[in-house]
């Protein structure tokens, strides 16, 4: 499942960054386009604003994706999206991934995947390469967390179906919140493996972000 229903504020640009176009496809579909070839993945459902449906569907048809049965409405947090995109997988693995994170390899889908069906839950994180600091409302450092222990989690990340629906209706019933699906996964109180993503493997978030993607586009050139 391809959550693309985010307003993108933190990007600051007039079109949904979903949309915006990086080496002459939009963002969307470079993401879409690694799932569709790769050859564990059957089919692909995709979240969008109800005022991007038409859009999506026009885009998804004209670079010749096959692998989306269907484009619902999403949101107003990515946690509600997914909700509405779940409720279209009758499939036995879901993997849900961010629209705007373009560069995830196959390698890296073939890792997580073979974690997930060991286990049942696995996601893609990265060592953290800095120190974090826990800091309060005046700016001052609480704390600084053991830097050996701390990930920094990406998607897509993989779980059984029936899994997964029973973490996001809890999560639904008791009003939790949560910023990846991971942790509605660990609220009900069952171990996710944790497996080594791509340092590459970035969210487009903010207007920095661009600037590295079109770098690792060429980077990816020069090496083809
Ligand atoms: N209500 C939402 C919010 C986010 N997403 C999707 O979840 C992914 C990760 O979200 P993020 O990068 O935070 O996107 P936005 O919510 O669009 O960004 P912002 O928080 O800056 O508005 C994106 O593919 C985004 O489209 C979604 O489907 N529905
Ligand atoms: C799911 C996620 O991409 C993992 O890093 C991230 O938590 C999404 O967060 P956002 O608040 O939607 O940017």
């Amino acid at each position: 499942m391809i959550p693309a229903a985010g307003l993108g504020k933190r990007m600051g640009s007039k079109k949904s960054k979903q949309f915006l176009m990086l080496e002459k496809k939009p963002i969307l579909i470079h993401t879409l386009l690694v799932f569709e070839t790769h050859p564990a993945i059957d089919e692909m459902i995709v979240v969008a604003q109800e005022k991007e449906i038409e859009e999506t569907r026009k885009l998804i048809q004209e670079y010749g994706i096959k692998k989306v049965i269907k484009v619902v409405t999403g949101g107003k947090e990515r946690q509600d999206s997914v909700y509405e995109g779940l409720k279209y997988i009758q499939s036995e693995w879901v993997l849900v991934h961010d629209a705007v994170r373009p560069f995830v390899t196959h390698e890296a889908i073939d890792r997580l995947l073979a974690s997930a069906k060991m286990h049942g839950a696995a996601i893609l994180a990265v060592p953290v390469k800095d120190t974090i600091k826990q800091v309060d409302s005046a700016g001052i450092v609480e704390m600084t967390p053991e830097r050996e222990r701390l990930w920094a989690v990406q998607t897509p990340q993989a779980f059984r179906r029936e899994l997964l629906w029973e973490a996001y209706s809890q999560a639904q019933e008791q009003g939790i919140l949560a910023t990846d699906d991971s942790m509605l996964v660990e609220e009900l109180g069952i171990d996710v493996r944790v497996v080594q993503g791509e340092y590459l493997n970035i969210k487009l978030t903010t207007p920095e972000d661009l600037i590295l993607a079109e770098a690792i586009c060429k980077a990816r050139r020069q090496t083809e």
